[in-house]
């Protein structure tokens, strides 16, 4: 998907929702435990529950991971749903990868041949060799972490590098790399205050904004600080949306914690 399709989804729906999924088997309706394969059927319920609201989905490879073979397999299963049924959302591998070339390389074919993702997360501390191999795959992004929603984004990330902070040297230098246009940006919502200057050096950049909802970011200050001539947001709330009752009244919950953070989109759009 190109970002011209994505900021028109978005002018469509009126929303920049992007929903996580992070299947935690204890927190799901215990329903789903029953059936042969939880993690899917939880993740389709939601996707068929909340997909009008949102234009992104999300699943953070580690919650995935953490279950093996079965795991993966809920996790190809759901990409290839997400793929078939709606093909119009944007998606984004939360896997942080980042290594040397020629691995890196092999991270890119993972998720954007085998798994067909739109997007994947790449943290960009090993520089250069370690993104580009990303950026070769024609209409397929990346999205370094820039200044991450934790607190442990002030132990480096704001720290001075030759006189600028980390995270803009990471801006900045990312942004004379090949194919560069297929790079976005992770920035916490918790970090609203940084937004201004971050658009000063990425004015048209997508983005992706984690640390609303269960972290506290406000949408109001995201949106405030963050907006750009062709939207550049994708905000995401996981815990926040698939979380939101733990009864049979699941998806319905899901649904109505989408549609409050969309119709607060909608107004700024
Ligand atoms: O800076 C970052 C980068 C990634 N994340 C991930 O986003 C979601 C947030 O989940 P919530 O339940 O809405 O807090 C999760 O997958 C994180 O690993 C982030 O939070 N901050």
């Amino acid at each position: 998907m190109t970002t011209q399709q994505l900021t028109s989804e978005i002018r469509k729906k009126k929303s920049f929702l992007c929903v996580g999924l992070d299947i935690d088997l204890a927190k799901i309706p215990s329903s789903f435990l029953e059936e042969e394969d939880p993690i899917f059927e939880f993740n389709k319920a939601i996707i068929d529950a909340t997909h009008d609201l949102a234009v992104a989905y999300k699943p953070n490879i580690a919650f995935y991971e953490a279950y093996g073979l079965k795991g993966w397999t809920a996790l190809q299963k759901t990409i290839a749903y997400l793929n078939e049924n709606y093909p119009e959302v944007f998606t984004i591998a939360d896997a942080k990868r980042g290594d040397i070339g020629n691995t890196a390389a092999m991270y890119a074919k993972a998720f954007f041949e085998d798994m067909s993702f739109d997007s994947i997360t790449v943290a960009p501390y090993m520089g250069k060799d370690s993104v580009e191999p990303f950026l070769s795959f024609e209409n397929k992004h990346t999205i370094l972490l820039a200044l991450t929603s934790n607190n442990g984004a002030y132990d480096f990330q704001t720290k001075a590098l030759d006189g600028k902070p980390l995270y803009h040297q990471v801006l900045e230098t990312s942004k004379t790399y090949v194919n560069s246009e297929q790079l976005m940006y992770v920035v916490g919502a918790t970090k609203a205050e940084y937004f201004t200057e971050i658009r000063a050096i990425v004015p048209n950049a997508f983005l992706l904004v984690p640390g609303v909802g269960a972290q506290g970011g406000s949408l109001e200050d995201v949106c405030k600080y963050g907006m750009a001539a062709n939207v550049g947001l994708l905000v995401n709330s996981t815990r926040g949306i698939i979380y939101a009752s733990k009864g049979e009244d699941y998806a319905e919950a899901a649904r109505a914690e989408a549609l409050k953070l969309q119709q607060q989109m909608e107004r700024f759009l």
